[in-house]
Parts: C-alpha cells; sequence; structure tokens
C-alpha cells in the first residue's frame, strides 16, 4: 500500500535553440494519491501527462516541487537510491515495450533478474504472474505471437513481478480495440483491489477514467485545472476541457444547433432533467407528468454509470396544452435540476 503525494511539481525543459522559450511541460501540479486508489489523470495532447509520470519514477527530474512515494522523495534521491525505490514501481505502456526476441516467461521474469532474486523464486513469481493474467499457457511463446491485448497482459504481469505498490499506466488501452481495452480495465481492477496497489493512469479517453478510475485530475497546458473524485468533476464539470471530455462518453443535452432540428421534429416543449446518483426518482417525474394530463417522449440523452454511480441527463418532450404543460415544468422544477430548451 503506497500513497502518492505530488507536491507543487514542475517540469521545465531548456528552450530549443536561441529565441525560442523554454517549455513548461507541468506547471505547480499537486495530487495527492491516497494508497489503494485508482487516480486518473486526462488531458488532451501535450498537456504534460507523460512529463508528470516520468517524474514519478525519476526518470526525469523535477525543476521544483517534491514527489513523495511512500516515505521516499524521488526529487532528492540520488541515483542508487532512485533505482531502489522504482523497484516499488510498475509501469506499463502504450506499445507494451516487450522484448520480442525473448519468450513471454522471460519477459516477465527480466525485473526480477535485474532485482537478483534467486532462479527458484524467479520462476514460481513468474508462473504465478502468468496465471493472474491469464496467460499461464504462454510462457513459451514468443510475444509477437500475441494479440495487442494478450500483449498488455504480459507487460501488466512484467510491472507486477517485483511486487510493486505502486502501478503507473501510460495510456495502457490506447493502441486496443474497445472490447479489449475493457478486458485490460478489468484486469487492472483486480490488480488493484486484489493487491491493494495504487494505480496512476494517464489518458485522452474519458471512457477509461469513467470505467475504473476513483479520482482523477484534468490537466490543461501544463496545469491541473480539475481534480476531485470522478462522479463530482464529470457530473459537474467547471473547465471548458472537463466538459468536452464528459460530452464524449456521457449523456449530455442537445447542441444549440442539434436543438433546432429536434424541435423542427417535436413540436412539444423540451426539458432536460440531470440525474446525479439517484436524486430524482424517475417514476415520480413520470407520475408527475401523467397526474398533469402532459404526455411524454424521450428525445435525447440516457443515464449511464460514473465512478460506480449513476450520471444521465435526459431530454424530454412535454405534450400538452400549454397551461398543463406550464404547471407540469414547474412541479418537475420542484423535484429535479431541470432546464428548458425549447417552448
Ligand atoms: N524532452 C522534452 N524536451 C522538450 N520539450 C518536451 C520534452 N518532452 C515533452 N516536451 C513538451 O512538454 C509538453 C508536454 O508533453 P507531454 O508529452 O508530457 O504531454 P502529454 O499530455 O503526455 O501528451 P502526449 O499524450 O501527446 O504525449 C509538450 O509541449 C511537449 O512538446
Amino acid at each position: 500500500m503506497t500513497r502518492v503525494q505530488m507536491i507543487g511539481v514542475g517540469k521545465r525543459y531548456p528552450a530549443r535553440g536561441s529565441g525560442s522559450a523554454p517549455v513548461v511541460a507541468v506547471d505547480d501540479v499537486s495530487i495527492d494519491v491516497a494508497s489503494g486508489e485508482i487516480h486518473a489523470v486526462i488531458g488532451y495532447s501535450g498537456a504534460g501527462k507523460s512529463t508528470l509520470l516520468r517524474l514519478v519514477n525519476g526518470l526525469e527530474q523535477a525543476t521544483s516541487g517534491s514527489i513523495l512515494v511512500g516515505d521516499d522523495d524521488v526529487t532528492k534521491l540520488s541515483e542508487s537510491k532512485l533505482r531502489a525505490v522504482r523497484g516499488r514501481i510498475g509501469m506499463i505502456f502504450q506499445q507494451f515495450n516487450l522484448f520480442h526476441s525473448k519468450k513471454v516467461a522471460k519477459n516477465v521474469e527480466y525485473p526480477l533478474v535485474v532485482a537478483g532474486v534467486p532462479a527458484e523464486e524467479r520462476k514460481r513469481r513468474v508462473a504465478e504472474m502468468l496465471d493472474f493474467v491469464g496467460l499461464g499457457d504462454k510462457a513459451d511463446s514468443y510475444t509477437d505471437q500475441l494479440s495487442g491485448g494478450q500483449k498488455q497482459r504480459v507487460g501488466i504481469a512484467r510491472a507486477l513481478a517485483t511486487n510493486p505498490g505502486v502501478l503507473l499506466a501510460d495510456e495502457a488501452t490506447s493502441a486496443l480495440d474497445p472490447e479489449t481495452s475493457q478486458e485490460v480495465l478489468g484486469l487492472l481492477k483486480r490488480v488493484n483491489e486484489e493487491f491493494g496497489i495504487t494505480i496512476i493512469l494517464i489518458t485522452h479517453e474519458m471512457e477509461v477514467v469513467r470505467s475504473i478510475a476513483n479520482r482523477v485530475t484534468v490537466m490543461e497546458k501544463g496545469r491541473a485545472v480539475e481534480q476531485g473524485d470522478v462522479f463530482d468533476v464529470f457530473s459537474d464539470p467547471q473547465t471548458d476541457t472537463t466538459r468536452k471530455f464528459v460530452a464524449t462518453a456521457l449523456p449530455t443535452q442537445p447542441e444549440a444547433e442539434h436543438l433546432e432540428e429536434l424541435h423542427r421534429r417535436h413540436r412539444g416543449s423540451l426539458v432536460t432533467l440531470t440525474f446525479r446518483d439517484g436524486d430524482v426518482d424517475q417514476p415520480v417525474v413520470f407520475q408527475t407528468l401523467a397526474d398533469r394530463g402532459v404526455g411524454v417522449s424521450i428525445v435525447h440523452g440516457g443515464v449511464t454509470d460514473v465512478g460506480g454511480r449513476s450520471f444521465g441527463k435526459l431530454t424530454l418532450e412535454l405534450i400538452g396544452d400549454d397551461v398543463r404543460v406550464e404547471h407540469a415544468i414547474a412541479a418537475l422544477g420542484q423535484q429535479a435540476d431541470l432546464e428548458v430548451l425549447a417552448r
């Protein structure tokens, strides 16, 4: 069980040539990752996610701030002490980074050889890890005979071989198709639950965050612009960047141009209801409309799971005479977060 604390972390790369400015890749980022947490860092390309991850395992030196992995501040350690800390940090990669000329078992064994673990124990551990990731029968295959999903499973087995307290995942599912991605994410969730390993994952995919993370940091231009519980951040986004990510994976209300088209097809009043973690009782909503003699059809949106809690936006067309519809809107406004889009 390992806590990772990034406190005011910065990374500035020197200017590449005369006349160009230094690049501030990470700018005063603080993230407190509790032990046993799955923390996602999401952002667009160039936001500074990969740099931040490389600072955590000391592959790059921060230019400001401190990063505690357990009790060790990786920004202050000598190279030899850093090597010991890296042994407690596993890492998996978008392109898997396996040795293609070695068999699967040898790939998984590699970090144990580096750590000086005796041969017998290495053999036992490799078999244990391959069984855990469901590749017990592939020990003697070469990695280029495996599918992408299987390669990432080998990557996970290798990362876990030395029994780390923290796993860093660098776009671990970005090279995989959606179904295989879900399988790998399910495996990471098991890693977290069964071994209590803290996971920090960086991604540009909202779906990854939605399905496995507990907490999230949204990065933009090197800065952490939003942070918190996945449900809280995505059910009530405060920045445009977060809103854009939300729109890629969660039910939203129709965009202005779509709304016009929608209203041409549905001439009644259009209202959007927001559902957050069971705060609105759907049968009560529909009963309220029925009681007032107002007809309803669902024209946009849905309800989905975010960080284990339900969230959604439903746009409804309310059909009936104007007075009844206005009464229904007033009553619904008492029960739910409601926005009238068109009358
Ligand atoms: N070694 C380096 N030297 C100079 N600038 C760098 C270096 N590495 C990264 N950068 C710059 O730092 C910024 C952040 O890059 P970084 O790769 O961390 O972002 P990212 O969010 O991981 O994006 P991507 O997913 O595209 O890798 C970018 O402007 C990038 O050009």
